[in-house]
C-alpha cells in the first residue's frame, strides 16, 4: 500500500468513526472497557477512551503489519543497520537481554555484561570510600534518563549517596549544584557519548577544578581517548559506551551509573530485567496483543488521522514528574523528522509536540485548556496502583483525580450555559503500574521506546539520528569569538542582540 493510500484510508476510518462522539462509542460497546486493555507484566494499559472502534483498530493493525512492523522489530533486535543515515544498528535491547542469535546482537550483549561488571566495581569502590555525594555531568540522553530513574526510584531518604545532576551550560546551574557540597566527599561522573558536547566539557572542567584532585573523576564515553586526554582520566575510570547505542536510548548502559549509585547495582539490574521483559513481549507478541503496537498506533490515529498537534503525558505520581521531560527527548528527537529513510519527503505529519507534568499540580495550571480549549490534546495518564507513602487518604484522592479527569475528558458535560459546558471527546490512554519498582519503570520506558520505533516504521523515518540539533551547535560555536568581542556576527539581527549582550 502506498503512503498516500494509507493516509487516505486512515482518514476515511477517522471520518467514519468521528460521526459518533467518544462517549457514545463507549456506551454502544461497553465491552471495550475490558477488551481495549492489555496487562503486560507490571503494566496495565487501557485504550478504551481512545476515539477508535473495533473496525478502525483492526484497520490500524493491518496497516502496521503491511508497513513491515514485525520484520522491522526483528531487524532492530538482530542488530541490523536500522540507523541507515549513520550506518549502524541501534542495540539498546542488547543492553538488557540476549534476544537474538545474530552475532552482532549477541556480541553487543557480551560487551554490555562486561560494562555492567565494571559498573558494579565502581559502585563497590565508591561505597567503600568517604564519598557522600555524586555529581553527574551530562546533557540530553546523558542526563534525562538517569535523572528520571534516580528521582523515581530513590526512596524518601537519601541512600548511600546523594546524587546530583548538572546539565545546563548556564554557570548558575554549576554554582547551585556545588553550593553546599564538600569537594573531598564528592565524586563526579562525566557522561558524554561523544565527549564533544560543549555543555558537558565546560561543566566537566568546572568539576575537575573544583574537586582539586582528579582521583574522584569518572567518565562514561565512546570516546575514551578524548576523555583520557582532555581530563586526564585513567582508563580504569572510564566506562564504555558504544556507537551502536543512541544517546537517548543509553540509560541502560554505563550511562545509568548514577542510577546504580542511587539505588544499588542489584536494583539497577532489576530495572534492566523489567525492560527486557517488555522487550520479549514486544518482539514475540502479535500486533493486536502487543502493548507497544497499541500505543504506537494510537499515536498515529491521533496525529495522522485526527490531526492533533500535541500530546500530553500526565504522571499521577510525584516520583514520575520528570517522565515528560525524558519522553520529550525520546519521542521528539527520534520522530521529529520530515524525510523518509531514502530522503524523500514524508507523507502527512510526523511527531506531535510532547509535553506534560505531574497530576494533580497540572490540573491547576493547564487543564482548563485541555477541558475547554479549542485544541484537543490526547493524553497518556500514568498512575501507580500501590503507594509507598504512608498517607492512604492522599493516595485515594490522587486516584480519584486521575479517574475523574479521564472520565471528564471523554464524556464532557452538557450545560445550557456555554461557559459551563464541556464538549468531551478528548481521548486518553490510562497506564497503571502495579507499583513503582525498578522493574516496572524499566518496562514502562522500554514500552515507550518500542512505541517510538513502531511509529518510525509506520512513517518510514529514521528514529535514531538527530541531525536537526547540529545547526544550532555550529552557529553557537561560531558566535563564541563574537561574544568575546573578537569578531562580528554576519546576521544583522544577531549583531544588534550581541551589542546588548556584551553590555
Ligand atoms: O552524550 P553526548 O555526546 O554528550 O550528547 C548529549 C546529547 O546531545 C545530543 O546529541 C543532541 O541534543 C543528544 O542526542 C545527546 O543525547
Amino acid at each position: 500500500m502506498s503512503d498516500d493510500s494509507r493516509l487516505h484510508e486512515l482518514r476515511a476510518e477517522v471520518g467514519r468513526v468521528a460521526a459518533t462522539p467518544l462517549s457514545r462509542l463507549i456506551a454502544a460497546d461497553p465491552a471495550r472497557a475490558g477488551d481495549f486493555a492489555l496487562k503486560v507484566g507490571p503494566i496495565y494499559a487501557s485504550f478504551a477512551r481512545q476515539g477508535y472502534d473495533r473496525d478502525a483498530l483492526a484497520w490500524l493493525f493491518r496497516a502496521a503489519e503491511a508497513a513491515g512492523s514485525r520484520e522491522r522489530l526483528q531487524a532492530l533486535f538482530d542488530g541490523q543497520t536500522v540507523n541507515v543515515t549513520e550506518g549502524r544498528p541501534a542495540l539498546h535491547t542488547a543492553l538488557r537481554g540476549d534476544f537474538s542469535h545474530a552475532p552482532i546482537a549477541h556480541d553487543a550483549h557480551r560487551e554490555a555484561l562486561k560494562a555492567r561488571a565494571q559498573m558494579r566495581a565502581v559502585v563497590e569502590a565508591l561505597s567503600a570510600s568517604e564519598v557522600t555525594d555524586i555529581v553527574s555531568v551530562g546533557i540530553g540522553g546523558s542526563d534525562l534518563g538517569p535523572r528520571l530513574a534516580v528521582d523515581a526510584l530513590s526512596g524518601p531518604k537519601p541512600g548511600r549517596f546523594r546524587v546530583h545532576f548538572l546539565s545546563n551550560v548556564d554557570g548558575h546551574a554549576a554554582q547551585r549544584t556545588l553550593a553546599g557540597l564538600d569537594p573531598k566527599r564528592t565524586a563526579a561522573l562525566l557522561i558524554s557519548k561523544t565527549f564533544s558536547t560543549q555543555e558537558t566539557l565546560l561543566n566537566g572542567g568546572i568539576l575537575r577544578d573544583w574537586l582539586g584532585d582528579d582521583s574522584r573523576l569518572y567518565a562514561i564515553s565512546v570516546n575514551v581517548e578524548r576523555a583520557a586526554q582532555a581530563f586526564n582520566i585513567p582508563a580504569e575510570r572510564i566506562l564504555p559506551m558504544w556507537d551502536w547505542v543512541g544517546g537517548r536510548y543509553s540509560l541502560w548502559s554505563a550511562v545509568g551509573l548514577p542510577i546504580a549509585l542511587a539505588i544499588g547495582m542489584d536494583a539497577f539490574e532489576q530495572f534492566l530485567s523489567g525492560a527486557a521483559q517488555m522487550d520479549a513481549h514486544v518482539l514475540q507478541t502479535e500486533l493486536p496483543r502487543n502493548l507497544a503496537a497499541w500505543h504506537a498506533l494510537t499515536s498515529i490515529w491521533n496525529r495522522n488521522g485526527q490531526g492533533y498537534a500535541t500530546q500530553a503525558v500526565l504522571a499521577y505520581d510525584e516520583r514520575l514528574k520528570l517522565l515528560s521531560n525524558y519522553l520529550q527527548q525520546l519521542v521528539m528527537e527520534s520522530l521529529g523528522k520530515s524525510v523518509k529513510l531514502d530522503g524523500s519527503p514524508v507523507h502527512g505529519d510526523t511527531v506531535p509536540v510532547w509535553w506534560g507534568g505531574a497530576g494533580t499540580d497540572t490540573q491547576h495550571s493547564f487543564f482548563q485548556a485541555l477541558h475547554q480549549g479549542t485544541s484537543i490534546v490526547p493524553a497518556d495518564f500514568i498512575g501507580v496502583v500501590r503507594s509507598d507513602a504512608p498517607y492512604p487518604q492522599n493516595h485515594r484522592a490522587l486516584h480519584a483525580n486521575l479517574l475523574a479527569q479521564t472520565e471528564a475528558f471523554a464524556n464532557g458535560q452538557r450545560s445550557d450555559d456555554p461557559h459551563r459546558a464541556y464538549a468531551g471527546g478528548r481521548p486518553s490512554t490510562t497506564i497503571l503500574l502495579d507499583a513503582l519498582t525498578p522493574a516496572a519503570l524499566g518496562a514502562l520506558l522500554s514500552m515507550y521506546e518500542h512505541s517510538v520505533y513502531l511509529q518510525s516504521v509506520f512513517w518510514g523515518i529514521n528514529a535514531f539520528d538527530q541531525f536537526g540539533v547540529e545547526l544550532g551547535k555550529q552557529v553557537a560555536s561560531k558566535l563564541l569569538p563574537a561574544l568575546a568581542g573578537e569578531a562580528e556576527a554576519d546576521d544583522p539581527v544577531t549583531r544588534e542582540l550581541l551589542a546588548r549582550l556584551r553590555g
